[in-house]
């Protein structure tokens, strides 16, 4: 599975040059061969503007539908777009879509750990159920940003079967070792591969790490962004998880019944 992380520069409160912008690094991404394409967090109004959110967000995900279905199918690709700010029942969720092939929405999933320190609850609803999904047969999990932190969540996600983590940030740059670290032993832990696609550029005082982190089971790092604009393309080799799988059975071995964190 061929994965392209697009690691954007998007500009705060401009979903019209933002969507634009995405669907050019989208086409760009294509090129390259990949299977899979993935996106930012809140890549439609940067993260996040603290006047007129609800007005700049989307509608129950209506245009990311719109735009990156039709485009998925088009040029026969998954997309993991990202998240998006999206009012729903009049409320802020940061949302996430992912789209097949075929261009039919596989997975939406709200960020359930907001980022208190930021104020993001202040703003967003928090997110209540965990999701995962197949592309290309593969399964696959998803969380945004601060969620990476929780890691009882991704370790939810592992024991729902997953073999591929995808990560969508927009991670400042203050804290790049964390970023790294958290992606590194989360791959490590519950011996699966992540893609984890961030932001970079500066929205607001916030400047963010790019960085962006593709791993394998092993921690292993595929690729690693710079600070600027890119998009990193890596193939992945599923049969890999099966082989740590058997030869450090972690799975086989850990003893729930003696943990606090079921
Ligand atoms: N967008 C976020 O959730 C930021 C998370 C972060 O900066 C951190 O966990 O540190």
């Amino acid at each position: 599975m061929r994965v392209s992380a697009i690691q954007m520069d998007m500009k705060l409160g401009e979903p019209e040059y933002n969507f634009a912008h995405a669907v050019e690094l989208v086409r760009r991404a294509a090129a390259t061969g990949a299977d899979v394409i993935t996106l930012p967090e809140t890549w439609n109004v940067g993260f996040f503007p603290s006047e007129n959110l609800e007005a700049l967000s989307d509608r129950e995900g209506e245009r990311v539908k719109a735009t990156f279905g039709p485009l998925a199918k088009e040029l026969g690709v998954n997309i993991v777009a990202g998240s998006v700010s999206n009012v729903r029942d009049g409320k802020i969720y940061n949302t996430s879509y992912t789209f097949n092939r075929q261009g039919e929405v596989v997975a939406d999933y709200d960020k359930t750990h907001l980022f208190t320190p930021m104020g993001e609850h202040h703003s967003f609803e928090f997110g209540d159920r965990l999701v995962t999904f197949e592309l290309d047969g593969v399964r696959c999990g998803i969380v945004i940003c601060y969620d990476i932190r929780f890691l009882e969540l991704v370790r939810s996600l592992a024991l729902r079967g997953i073999d591929l983590l995808f990560v969508v940030a927009q991670w400042p740059k203050l804290r790049t070792r964390h970023w790294e670290l958290l992606n590194t032993t989360r791959a490590i832990e519950n011996q699966m591969f992540v893609v984890a696609t961030n932001s970079c550029g500066t929205a607001g005082q916030t400047k963010y790490a790019g960085h962006s982190i593709l791993l394998d089971p092993w921690g292993e790092v595929l690729v690693l962004g710079g600070e600027g604009e890119q998009i990193l393309t890596a193939d992945l080799d599923l049969e890999v998880v099966r082989g740590i799988r058997e030869s450090i059975n972690v799975y086989r071995d850990r003893r729930p019944a003696l943990y606090e964190i079921k």
